[in-house]
């Protein structure tokens, strides 16, 4: 699971927020040129005190300035010789999948990034990209939950038929955009079954659909609520089935 930098968190000074997250065990850390929270994410890692290497670092590339350029600027706000994984944060910023994916290629090439990926991608976006990559990227990282996931099925399956690991946000949508639809009932029902909590439950649930998460959150009640999904028995076929169907009710108007 994955510590986030973005949505509730851009534009601030997040240094104390990631801090409380490596102490409460997170390590793979997400961040992005856009979010303007390299340089806090950063120093949070040096004041660590723990090595590089324990961390796994996640950036995005904004579409702003040649590829490389912005990589490079990327790194010198987090000081880091590299990042783990690079993503092309929306498939719009691309204005030529194939020479800036080349540019992602040759930076893996280069060891400035350890991995490369994409976000937003929707199947067109991955099919023109997969048409001319010569790397596939590893991680899709897309927005998921139960009341997208119809629209998102068969990109799920899409991306499991390329080992195209997908990383999942907005998986709380239920509980923090939509609060009061459908979902909320069945998902109290299989928390309740669990000794869990609904936060809990939506995690569960993403991961049953082959996804790795990414959250967030300013409060370290949350994220220890977060860690401990790690603990918790699978959902059954069943539940997994009742989320998916309540979920593509839609929430309510
Ligand atoms: N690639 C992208 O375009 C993109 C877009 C959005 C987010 N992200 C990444 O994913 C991370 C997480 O995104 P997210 O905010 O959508 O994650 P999320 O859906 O996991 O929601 C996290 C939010 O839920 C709140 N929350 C936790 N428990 C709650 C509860 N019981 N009731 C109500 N609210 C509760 C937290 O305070 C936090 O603000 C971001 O920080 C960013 O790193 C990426
Ligand atoms: O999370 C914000 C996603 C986004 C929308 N438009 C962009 C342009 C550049 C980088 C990120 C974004």
């Amino acid at each position: 699971m994955a510590f986030g930098t973005g949505s509730t968190m851009k534009f601030t000074d997040v240094s104390k927020y990631v801090k409380q997250a490596i102490d409460c065990g997170f390590r793979h850390i997400d961040t992005a040129i856009y979010y303007q929270t390299e340089k806090y994410v950063g120093a949070a890692i040096r004041e660590s005190g723990l090595p590089r290497s324990s961390f796994y670092i996640t950036t995005k590339y904004d579409g702003d300035d040649v590829v490389r350029k912005r990589a490079q600027e990327s790194l010198e706000q987090l000081g880091l010789t590299y990042v783990d994984l690079y993503l092309v944060h929306v498939p719009r910023i691309m204005d030529d999948f194939e020479t800036n994916w080349r540019e992602f290629e040759a930076l893996k090439k280069d060891g400035l990034v350890k991995s490369i990926g994409v976000s937003n991608f929707m199947m067109k976006d991955l099919q023109t990209l997969l048409s001319t990559a010569k790397e596939k990227p590893v991680v899709n990282q897309i927005e998921l939950h139960p009341y997208n996931y119809s629209t998102m099925k068969e990109l799920l399956t899409y991306c499991a038929h390329h080992r195209i690991v997908v990383q999942a946000y907005g998986c709380l949508n239920p509980l923090t955009k939509n609060p009061g639809g459908p979902v909320d009932s069945v998902v109290d029902a299989v928390a309740r079954r669990l000794g869990a909590t609904a936060t809990q439950v939506l995690f569960a649930w993403a991961k049953s659909k082959g996804a790795a998460i990414v959250t967030t959150s300013r409060r370290k009640e949350h994220l220890r609520e977060y860690l401990a999904v790690e603990n918790l028995c699978p959902l059954t076929l069943e539940e997994i089935a009742f989320i998916d169907e309540a979920g593509a009710k839609g929430p309510l108007e």
